[in-house]
């Protein structure tokens, strides 16, 4: 499902981020830890087509994403893959329901009602985003993230500032999610008491 291979980053051409290599099979999360700088978010764009490696290869369903050209890449990344960032970034003039339409696909907008549903976010639909709480804006990014039913769902830092029981409720809510549409999940973060609920992971250093 996905698989990288020495993939490495540079932002000035002077300090190298070298990867380990990922394998995440379909349905299954892989955490990656890491302190602060180690390189998180940035495989996390390397994994989300956002950013090119400096060398390396990331293998999704057997399409090599680092050999598309940028307009292909686009588009392979809003058919086969949802991200949930930090900081959800909503349009704000759109309602919850209306940010998740235009995240979709083709017909995929005709499942905003079933997602909000199943994430407990179906009497918000109709609100502006910045009037939800961090908690139920969390939800709606995991709602938009799902949409376009990705092959591969990544999450930077859904638990960080949550308590110890919201934490496992929001990484419940993301396996369960990615198991119903039988896409890999991997999650960055450096809340170490993931690896307590997750046991496949990867630390960075
Ligand atoms: N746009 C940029 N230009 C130059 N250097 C950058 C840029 N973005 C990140 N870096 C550097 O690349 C390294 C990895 O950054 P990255 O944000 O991936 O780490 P991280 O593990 O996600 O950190 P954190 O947990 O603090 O968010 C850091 O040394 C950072 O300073």
């Amino acid at each position: 499902m996905l698989s990288t291979r020495a993939l490495s980053y540079s932002y000035d051409g002077i300090r190298h981020l070298h990867y380990p290599d990922l394998d995440a099979a379909a349905g299954e999360t892989l955490l990656v830890t890491g302190m602060s700088g180690s390189g998180k978010s940035t495989l996390l764009h390397l994994l989300g087509s956002l950013l090119s490696p400096s060398s390396g290869t990331i293998w999704l369903n057997g399409t090599e994403l680092t050999a598309l050209k940028a307009a292909k890449a686009d588009r392979f990344r809003k058919e086969n893959i949802g991200i949930v960032f930090q900081k959800a970034h909503f349009i704000k003039a759109l309602s919850v329901k209306d940010n998740l339409r235009l995240a979709a696909h083709g017909s995929n907008g005709n499942d905003a009602n079933r997602l909000m549903q199943e994430l407990g976010i179906a009497d918000l639909k109709h609100r502006a985003p910045a009037t939800l709480s961090q908690g139920e804006q969390q939800r709606a990014a995991v709602a938009r993230a799902l949409i376009n039913r990705p092959s591969l769902l990544l999450a930077d830092e859904p638990t960080s500032n949550l308590d110890d029981h919201n934490a496992a409720q929001v990484i419940r809510l993301l396996q369960q999610q990615a198991l119903a549409v039988a896409a890999a999940l991997v999650i960055v973060t450096h809340d170490f008491r993931l690896k307590q609920i997750i046991s496949k992971s990867i630390h960075l250093s």
